[in-house]
């Protein structure tokens, strides 16, 4: 069994609540309401800004060249890829660029991505891996489940949103992680093993925080 799919059976229980969480099913069958979505995609745009920094921060980390160039081709995808779909978003709500750019962090997402940072800084590549692989395979995933919905696809809202993250442009990010990361935990003992899975156990837990931070639309109380 590769290290990954250990993850994987470990972070389920978390994943499965993610897709089964109304925002998720709301965006599957195009009854989520606009105001929701409008908050999510600001709140994710400022996190992606963040979760961007990380492949930088990966390449610096690299262990050689090829490693370097790809981490380097998983921020370009970040930065003009997936943020360009919130940008295409933003512009069809009517929320400007800048509006969009300078949205405050909620408290999930300044804590999401101020937990991935200071991980991914303090520890080595393979945690840093471990901090951000939630993130790149858990929206594959939820793309992939609610692009089998008849129609979810063409929804005239949603409809992007999910073609975006069931693309093989997309969900080959995450492929290349796992790959990476399951070479890297070669020769790791124990407690090392215990420390990456619990950095994504907890990195899947802010996923599932995100969406319900999304469907209440909170932010700072005070
Ligand atoms: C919070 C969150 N998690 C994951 C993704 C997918 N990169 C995202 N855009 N936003």
């Amino acid at each position: 069994m590769k290290f990954t799919d250990h993850l994987y059976e470990a972070a389920k229980p978390i994943w499965e609540k993610g897709y089964e969480h109304s925002f998720v099913q709301g965006i599957g069958d195009g009854s989520l309401t606009l105001d929701r979505f409008q908050f999510f995609m600001c709140q994710d745009y400022v996190y992606l800004i963040e979760y961007a920094r990380l492949y930088a921060l990966g390449s610096l980390k690299a262990p050689d060249l090829q490693t370097m160039s790809t981490f380097a081709k998983l921020l370009d995808a970040t930065l003009n890829m997936e943020m360009e779909l919130h940008r295409q978003y933003a512009e069809k709500l009517g929320i400007s660029k800048t509006e969009l750019e300078s949205t405050e962090p909620a408290p999930t997402t300044l804590a999401y991505s101020s937990y991935m940072l200071n991980v991914s800084q303090r520890g080595s590549l393979a945690e840093l891996i471990a901090a951000i692989l939630p993130c790149a395979w858990s929206y594959g995933e939820i793309g992939q489940r609610l692009a089998k919905r008849p129609g979810a696809m063409e929804h005239p809202v949603y409809g992007e949103w999910i073609t975006m993250y069931q693309s093989e442009e997309f969900t080959k990010l995450a492929d290349w992680l796992i790959d990476l990361l399951n070479q890297l935990v070669e020769g790791k003992s124990e407690t090392e093993l215990k420390q990456l899975e619990t950095i994504f156990i907890n990195t899947s837990r802010f996923e599932y925080l995100f969406w319900d931070m999304a469907w209440d639309k909170s932010q700072w109380t005070i």
